[in-house]
């Protein structure tokens, strides 16, 4: 039986994590973790919806949450059937509608808001499956997975056959990496000890803390003051010693030759890498702070609109390290097409997720990128940050530090209900409630 979306409500959830500096970094010192959240209803009888949200961080989300019900004419109405038969055509029909594509195009408000709906009919779709998003994405043959991607405007960098062929590659050994994710789980490193507003005593403690639990990797906020960036790199060094790895991100606070100066004084601390040294738009500004920090690893991503950025970041070589975004691109097709260029050019995935359901989205992104399309795990780390999983009904299982598998079926998005409830703003009983 065909199931028909029969309705799309958008949701404004919004969580006051700038209360204790959660999330804090050189560029956006108080952020609210919000998600633009979307309910798709459907006519099963079973009663199956799809979830999916984009992530902001706080005023704003309204606009994203606006996107989302622009898109409902595109969504309610269809059957999931007349997506999953031609994924690429229903990405392209959700990204090509000509009166709102003129607001991005591919960028922006509108293409969060794509994230959002696209995530959730995969989220949908999963769940009539049976299966986690995962484990949907990786028993597809490369025909079928490459039958999900919009090539327009990237086969100068990576054509359907080309892709086919990568995926081919790997297609027989792809129940091995299965195995060994169910075995040992997928690497992360944490960023919740180095948020840039945490005191130097919070960052001992949760270096300490982390570590116990297993972590031996971890990335720090610089950039507002070289000061106290040299302090508390020597901090993070004293407590997790000479051999873990240790990352740095700016968030965008410099310009092209004040990064490259203020990562001198940063060689002394062995960065593996520098995330978003400066404007996220500025390809050749990436491309020159790369060759002046190599051997430093310039990783950048969180922001990047489209596949066709990406595409410029990985032929300029202005990307060591792709940071793709579950929810900036849209959503898990676009995704996939980073996948193949990333793996085409040798660089190495660490998707982003410092935010709110990034880590329950990306985990699944990672583990489909090495079972299908990387088929490695050196150099590739997913981030993770320990906030608000609480508030998901399937949230991510962590062990020693490493993402292990999730079995429910979906894309581990959807939120509890009495979440939802206290949460939306500015109605919701937390936001009510606030003095
Ligand atoms: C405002 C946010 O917490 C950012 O600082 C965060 O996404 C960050 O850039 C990251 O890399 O996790
Ligand atoms: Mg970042």
């Amino acid at each position: 039986m065909p199931i028909t979306i029969t309705k799309l409500t958008p949701f404004d959830i919004r969580f006051p994590t700038s209360e204790q500096l959660d999330g804090s970094d050189a560029m956006n010192p108080d952020p609210d973790y919000s998600a633009a959240y979307v309910v798709l209803e459907t006519d099963s009888p079973d009663g199956v919806s799809g979830h999916g949200m984009t992530f902001t961080i706080g005023r704003g989300n309204e606009l994203c949450a606006k996107g989302i019900e622009a898109l409902a004419p595109l969504i309610v109405g269809r059957t999931l059937e007349s997506f999953t038969e031609d994924m690429a055509g229903f990405w392209k029909h959700i990204t090509g509608d000509s009166q709102l594509r003129w607001v991005g195009p591919e960028k922006g408000v509108i293409h969060l808001a794509t994230a959002a709906v696209v995530n959730a009919v995969w989220d949908l779709y999963a769940k009539v499956e049976g299966k986690p998003l995962w484990r949907l994405l990786a028993e597809m043959t490369p025909e079928q997975l490459v039958s999900c991607i919009d090539f327009r405007y990237i086969t100068d960098a990576i054509t359907p056959q080309e892709a086919v062929t990568l995926l081919e590659s790997l297609a027989d050994s792809k129940q091995e990496r299965i195995d060994a994710l169910a075995q040992n789980g997928f690497p992360s490193y944490t960023t919740s000890a180095g948020w840039l507003g945490y005191s130097d005593q919070k960052l001992r403690d949760l270096c300490r803390s982390c570590i116990e639990q297993g972590w031996d990797c971890f990335k720090i906020k610089v950039g507002r003051n070289l000061e106290d960036d040299i302090r508390r790199c020597r901090i993070i060094r004293e407590e997790i010693g000479p051999d873990r790895r240790l990352m740095i991100d700016a968030n965008q606070v410099w310009e092209v030759t004040e990064a490259i100066e203020w990562m001198e004084s940063f060689i002394e601390f062995k960065p593996w890498f520098i995330e978003e040294p400066t404007s996220p738009d500025d390809v050749l500004g990436h491309a020159a702070i790369a060759k002046a920090v190599a051997p430093i690893k310039v990783a950048t991503g969180e922001h990047c609109a489209n596949r066709i950025m990406f595409k410029q970041f990985l032929q300029s070589g202005g990307m060591g390290v792709c940071q793709i975004d579950s929810c900036r691109l849209g959503g898990v097709n676009e995704v996939l097409a980073v996948l193949l260029m990333a793996a085409k050019f040798d660089v190495p995935v660490c998707p982003h997720a410092g935010g709110v359901g990034l880590c329950e989205y990306v985990q699944h992104l990672s583990m489909f990128d090495f079972i299908a399309v990387s088929g490695s795990q050196e150099d590739r780390l997913t981030e993770y940050a320990g906030h608000l999983h609480e508030h998901f009904k399937d949230p991510v299982v962590m062990n020693k530090g490493r993402y292990m598998p999730p079995q429910a079926p979906g894309y581990s998005i959807e939120m509890l209900p009495e979440s939802i409830e206290t949460y939306t703003f500015p109605n919701g009983s937390y936001w009510k409630n606030r003095t």
